[in-house]
């Protein structure tokens, strides 16, 4: 079983509001449709969609709002690319379903994520589409839920095989911009790791090795031309053993 997040910064023109990238995104869908995959789950960011509003209302992973129009605002925007990919993963063959995380988890001293739904999504032939959202948030009101903190707690709880995360970098790079082959402790790469170059509430990737190097399963970040190969169980990208 694979989770794969496609992210927003490769779905979407992350520096233009709402925007989907539609060539990179019907690229990536004919590849996914291509593939011989038995179990996929797809976990999908925000790029120019959720960032904005969240931005807009001051809302991170750790800073709430109980405005309830934000809440909705941020999430609907979410709603709305998620049925751009779905459309995009459609017309590739690929037989994707909505789950909305918001709907789905909430933060309680740490997440807690259903997926039982999700599951049983997998058994019957479907293939989930998650995306990163709103979630509810003991004593804080709603807060955002990264697209990696959905792919990590579905890789836990699913017990997938391989993790995936498809950025719009071709891994984690160095000082020089190569790509670092694999990487086992934050404190290793700390010094490379920085946020996002555009408006993201959620960290870049440093936020994204954090969440993998606390998996089992081995985890590769890469970029758009190598998601063929890494559905294939091919090496790409940077590795993450947690
Ligand atoms: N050492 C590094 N190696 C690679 N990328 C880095 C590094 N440090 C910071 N980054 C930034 O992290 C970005 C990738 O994180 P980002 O959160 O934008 O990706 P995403 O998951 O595709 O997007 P989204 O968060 O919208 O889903 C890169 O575009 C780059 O600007
Ligand atoms: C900003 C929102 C709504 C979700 C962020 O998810 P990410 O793009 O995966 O970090």
């Amino acid at each position: 079983m694979i989770v794969l997040k496609l992210g927003g910064s490769v779905i979407t023109e992350k520096d233009e509001r709402e925007t989907v990238d539609l060539d990179s995104l019907a690229r990536l869908a004919g590849v996914l449709g291509q593939a011989d995959v038995d179990d996929l789950v797809i976990v999908h960011g925000a790029g120019s969609f959720g960032h904005y509003y969240a931005d807009e209302h001051g809302v991170s992973t750790t800073d709430g709002t109980r405005d309830a129009r934000a809440v909705r605002e941020i999430h609907d925007s979410m709603t709305r690319l998620n049925k751009a990919v779905l459309d995009y993963l459609d017309d590739a063959g690929v037989p994707g379903v909505p789950v909305r995380p918001f709907s789905a988890a909430r933060r309680d001293d740490g997440l807690e994520f259903y997926a039982n739904q999700v599951e049983t999504m997998l058994a019957e032939g479907f293939t989930p589409v998650l995306h990163g959202d709103v979630v509810a948030d003991a004593g804080a009101g709603a807060t955002i839920l990264s697209g990696d903190e959905v792919v990590t707690a579905l890789a836990a709880q699913l017990d997938a095989d391989r993790v995936g995360l498809c950025s719009t970098v071709p891994g984690v790079l160095d000082d020089d911009g190569d790509v670092i082959p694999a990487v086992d402790a934050y404190d290793d790469v700390a010094a490379v790791l920085g946020g996002s170059e555009d408006t993201d509430v959620t960290g870049g990737m440093a936020g994204k090795v954090r969440e993998l190097l606390a998996l089992d399963a081995p985890a590769s970040v890469f970029g758009p031309d190598d998601l063929a190969d890494f559905l294939r169980g091919e090496d790409a990208g940077t590795t993450v053993r947690g």
